[in-house]
C-alpha cells in the first residue's frame, strides 16, 4: 500500500508539470482543423496513459474490440474514473464528450478540453439540453467524430448504479447511429478523486451495436442499461488485491 501511494504521488507530479507545458503544444495546434486538433491533444491522453502503466502499474485489456463499428457512432458507458476518458481514445477512433460545462473552466485541462470540440451542457437544462446535443450531435458526427455518452452523468463508485440518463440513446434515435454500450470496472483502480492508484488489470468490454432504427428512446436506454449493468457485474471481481 505505501508503494501505490508513493506511485500515485509520482504520477499526481508528473501530471501536474506535464499537462500546462502540453497544453502550449495545443495552442500552437489552434488553427487546424477540429480533427487535427484533437488528434494533438488527444497525444496528452495517450501520455497519461503510459504514465499510468509504467509508474501506478495500471494496465488493461478489451473484449470484444472486434465490434467496434467502422463508421461514427454513440458510446454509452459506465463512469467509474477518469481513466476512461483517457483510455477512450486510444480504444476507439476520433471522439467528442458531452460534458458537463463546468469541466472547461479547469485551468489548462479544460482549456486543452475546449479544443476538442466537445458538446458542453448544462446538467440541469433538461429539454435545451437534449436539443443541442442533437444539433451539435449531428455536427460532430459529420466531421467523423465518435460521440461519448456516460449516461449516470457523473461518476459511480464500483457496485453502484446511477439514474441513466436519456441524452445519448435521444441523440441515436434522432440520428440513426448505433449505439456502442461499454462495460468497464476502472473504478476499482483508480476511483473518483481517489488520491491512490491501485496497480492491475482494469477490464473493458464493449457490446454488439444496436441499432436504434425504430426504437422509442427509452427502450433503447433500458436496453443500454441492463447490458452494461449485467456485464459490470460480469467482469468486476471486487477490489483488487494491492491493499
Ligand atoms: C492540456 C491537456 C488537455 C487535455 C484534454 C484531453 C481530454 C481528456 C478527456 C476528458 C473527457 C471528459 C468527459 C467527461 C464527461 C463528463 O462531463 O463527465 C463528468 C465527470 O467526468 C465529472 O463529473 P463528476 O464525476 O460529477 O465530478
Amino acid at each position: 500500500m505505501i508503494l501505490a501511494v508513493l506511485r500515485s504521488a509520482i504520477y499526481t507530479l508528473c501530471q501536474i508539470v506535464i499537462t500546462p507545458l502540453y497544453f502550449l503544444i495545443i495552442l500552437a495546434a489552434f488553427p487546424l482543423s477540429p480533427l487535427s486538433r484533437y488528434r494533438i491533444t488527444s497525444g496528452w491522453a495517450h501520455l497519461m496513459l503510459f504514465l499510468l502503466r509504467i509508474i501506478c502499474g495500471i494496465r488493461y485489456r478489451v473484449i470484444g474490440a472486434e465490434r467496434i463499428p467502422q463508421t461514427p457512432s454513440i458510446i454509452l458507458s459506465k463512469h467509474q474514473s477518469a481513466w476512461e476518458t483517457l483510455a477512450f481514445q486510444q480504444i476507439f477512433p476520433p471522439q467528442v464528450w458531452v460534458l458537463k460545462k463546468e469541466l472547461l473552466r479547469v485551468p489548462f485541462f479544460g482549456w486543452g478540453l475546449a479544443m476538442t470540440s466537445p458538446i458542453a451542457i448544462d446538467r440541469n437544462s433538461g429539454k435545451a439540453a437534449l436539443k443541442q446535443i442533437v444539433v451539435q450531435g449531428k455536427d460532430r458526427l459529420k466531421r467523423g467524430f465518435w460521440i461519448v455518452v456516460f449516461p449516470e452523468g457523473t461518476r459511480i463508485p464500483p457496485g453502484q448504479k446511477g439514474k441513466y440518463r436519456i441524452g445519448g440513446a435521444w441523440l441515436a434515435t434522432h440520428t440513426g447511429v448505433p449505439v456502442v454500450p461499454v462495460a468497464h470496472n476502472a473504478g476499482r483502480f483508480w476511483g473518483r478523486n481517489a488520491l491512490v492508484k491501485l496497480p492491475g488489470t482494469i477490464t473493458v468490454s464493449i457490446g454488439t451495436p444496436i441499432d436504434p432504427t425504430g426504437m422509442e428512446p427509452d427502450d433503447l436506454n433500458a436496453k443500454v442499461e441492463s447490458w452494461i449493468e449485467a456485464e459490470v457485474a460480469r467482469i468486476d471481481h471486487g477490489a483488487p488485491d494491492a491493499l
